[in-house]
């Protein structure tokens, strides 16, 4: 399978920010290479403008959130369809950051999955613990919980990610041994082919790391997807195909 390095903007970026897929692009000689892929999930906002610019081109455009709805009276919200329309390949379902500030449950997040299959998306689910969790010894507990909950029955192709909310923006990062644990347990809850990401804190120093862990099919990541210079080494980091 081929590693999937992708990069979520969160609540960043305007219009300017193009400039640093620009150089992500060029740094990459054009396109990504063969024996990877590289996603970018900006703000709701940018995503047709940069589908549009970038299609398939070089690199895959993302959403970071949908509601498991096609169409309503749901204020603000955006729905996978209209991901898809906008030209997203990819969306991002259950972020810590969403569960915890949006009360997502598990069921809300295996419909905005299911939400993504519907409108012809890959969902990335995301799943991981918090520091009272890694610490009272119920890591692999809670995100098997998360997965019984949040992982669509459809038998269509999804990608996971694991992402331990205390290394979320921290610097912190779990042991390898503690990286390997959990996304070999994940692999064993998971179809076949499914590509495991493993995200937080993850930076051009410790991505070649990280990457070459078992089960590490990718990153997800953050803060250092936001320019090139970071992002380029990160996505250099990874191995080829698997
Ligand atoms: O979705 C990305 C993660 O929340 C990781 O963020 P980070 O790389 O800034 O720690």
């Amino acid at each position: 399978m081929k590693p999937l390095i992708a990069g979520n903007w969160k609540m960043n970026g305007l219009a300017g920010a193009k400039g640093e897929i620009d150089a992500l692009i060029a740094k990459l000689g054009g396109s990504a290479p063969d024996d990877r892929e590289v996603l970018i999930c900006p703000p709701a906002t940018l995503v047709a403008a940069f589908a549009a610019s970038y299609s398939d081109e070089a690199i895959q455009i993302g959403g970071q959130d949908c509601h498991p709805l096609a169409s309503g009276a749901h204020t603000g919200d955006i729905s996978a369809e209209m991901l898809a329309d906008a030209g997203a390949a990819y969306v991002i379902v259950g972020h810590s950051e969403r569960r915890a500030d949006h009360g997502e449950t598990d069921a809300i997040v295996k419909a905005k999955a299911e939400a993504a299959f519907r409108a012809g998306l890959t969902p990335i689910i995301c799943v991981g613990e918090t520091k009272d969790e890694r610490e009272g010894g119920k890591a692999l507990e809670i995100v098997g919980a998360q997965l019984s909950g949040s992982l669509p029955e459809t038998g269509e192709t999804y990608v996971v990610a694991y992402e331990p909310v205390w290394a979320i923006g921290t610097g912190l990062t779990p042991t390898n041994h503690d990286i390997s644990e959990m996304h070999d347990f994940i692999r064993s809850k998971t179809p076949e082919g499914t590509r495991l990401l493993y995200g937080g804190s993850v930076k051009p120093g410790n991505a070649k790391e990280i990457l070459a862990i078992s089960n590490v099919n990718g990153a997800l990541v953050g803060g250092a997807s936001l320019k090139a210079d970071d992002f380029y080494p990160i996505v250099e980091a990874a191995p080829g195909e698997m």
